[in-house]
């Protein structure tokens, strides 16, 4: 069956479907029905009635797809903290820690985003590798580019994903050639957000996107967070990454108690701010960040990568802090979600190693929960998608494990729960063989010409 065009309007799905809720990380039901119109989901529920809804949804036969053994869907992926312009250096330049990482490599690699011939493929590069990789909704960092930023959106948007995209601020302690002066940065980022609002993505949300505060100083701090009220937008950034990090932003900023201060006296600490990393909050901080409704991106193989140190996510979780997982391209090497999931279950075994038998690792479903809804409840999009409730949009992935190549095998005496778990531990881009945004088809490796090259 043909799901694109007017077709893909009025979908059914039968098998057996994966996904996190408030109250339970993993949640199994096998053999029920799905049925989306217009992109959002109509009914979830046991195959008794299939029929009915069919007729009661105008859903021709044709447009129902039977889920094949081996074959499930999961919510898309949530990548809430990747930076786009650093995917061409993912998988290189990983000898230094973040400060001097930032000078060497990152710096110069986002600074060849001016020219636009660059940025085009780059921006193609990493949206249909994530897409490809099951992200169905990503929150990026662009660069401080207005144009090339402006870019990526219509890439984002022709390609059909979901996501969160910011034009960077930096205006301090920056090198000559990657550097915007304070007004400037001010009035592109509000060039960049006018640009966005008017074209009216259906899919794609401008953020607030300060480096961190060791890249703004305190007015364009104030001001964005200014700009971000005007315009009623999320706010991105980093924050207690690594040592030395937290001991450079407290020299530039003698008159904050802590790192959080810096966002919170600026205005930045909100409702929708997510900040990546975290790692060396102290507890005065996490309360803080609980109690405004801040968000967290938990970003792993990032944070052994560059070696920044090791995340607490028991302890952020047991707070009620809304916490999802980034990958962090390039500080983290892999633009996969399931790599993050791994990342995170293996730091927070690591933790339990170190820390004793006390210590409450997170397993593969907590792992799944923050890289689904957990992320979306990080990005204030929990309402719209993350999981498969009636009146949510369609964002899904059509998992497949008996794929030709594929990197899993599965045994008679496995359980579909064993299953799941092997693909969320061995399973790769390999097994996601269609991905679904707000019920349209954006990814199908089951068509020989939109296979991955
Ligand atoms: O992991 C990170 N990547 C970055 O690009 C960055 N900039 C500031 N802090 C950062 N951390
Ligand atoms: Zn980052």
């Amino acid at each position: 069956m043909d799901y694109r065009g007017e077709s893909q309007n009025r979908l059914a799905f039968c098998g057996n479907f994966v996904h996190a809720t408030k109250e339970e990380p993993l949640v199994i039901r096998q053999k029920c029905c799905l049925g989306v119109v217009d992109g959002k989901i109509v009914f979830f529920e046991t195959m008794d009635n299939l029929e009915a809804r069919l007729e009661e949804f105008m859903i021709p036969k044709e447009n129902v797809t039977n889920l094949k053994k081996g074959q499930f869907i999961l919510p898309g992926f949530v990548d809430t903290h990747i930076h786009a312009p650093q995917y061409p250096n993912a998988g290189k330049g990983l000898d230094l820690e973040l400060l001097d990482w930032l000078q060497k490599y990152t710096f110069p690699a986002e600074a060849r985003y001016k020219d636009q011939t660059f940025a085009n493929n780059a921006y193609e590069s990493v949206v249909n590798r994530v897409i490809q990789n099951g992200t169905t909704t990503a929150c990026y960092f662009a660069t401080i580019h207005t144009d090339a930023t402006l870019l990526l959106c219509d890439i984002i948007h022709k390609t059909g994903q979901r996501a969160l995209v910011g034009k960077v601020n930096m205006n301090t302690n920056s090198p000559d050639f990657y550097i915007e002066e304070k007004d400037e940065s001010l009035t592109e980022t509000e060039r960049f957000i006018g640009s966005v609002l008017y074209k009216k993505y259906p899919l794609i949300t401008p953020v607030i996107t300060p480096r961190f505060s060791g890249s703004c100083d305190r007015k364009l701090l104030k001001q964005l967070a200014d700009l971000g009220k005007k315009y009623k937008l999320p706010v991105q950034s980093h924050i207690s990454e690594n040592k030395k990090e937290v001991e450079y932003v407290k020299k530039l900023f003698p008159e904050c108690k802590n790192y959080t201060d810096t966002y919170y006296t600026a205005g930045l600490l909100t409702n929708r701010t997510i900040l990546a990393h975290g790692i060396y909050l102290s507890s005065e901080e996490l309360f803080l960040i609980k109690a405004m409704g801040t968000s967290l991106s938990h970003c792993p193989n990032s944070n052994i990568s560059i070696k920044s140190g090791l995340l607490d996510v028991r302890g952020i979780l047991d707070l009620g802090i809304k916490v999802g997982l980034g990958t962090d391209v390039s500080g983290g090497y892999s633009p996969s979600m399931l790599d993050a999931m791994r990342s995170a279950i293996h730091i927070s075994k690591t933790l339990g190693i170190q820390k004793g038998d006390d210590y409450n690792s997170i397993d593969h479903k907590e792992a799944f929960m923050m890289a689904t809804l957990g992320g979306c409840e990080a990005l204030g999009l929990e309402e719209k998608v993350g999981n498969f409730v009636v009146g949510k949009e369609f964002d899904a992935l059509l998992i497949d494990v008996n794929v030709v190549g594929s990197p899993l095998d599965v045994f008679k005496e496995d359980t579909f729960e064993d299953v799941v778990q092997k693909f969320m531990y061995l399973g790769d881009d390999r097994n996601i063989v269609a991905v679904f945004v707000a019920g349209r088809l954006v990814c199908d490796k089951r068509r020989p010409e939109s296979a991955v090259e």
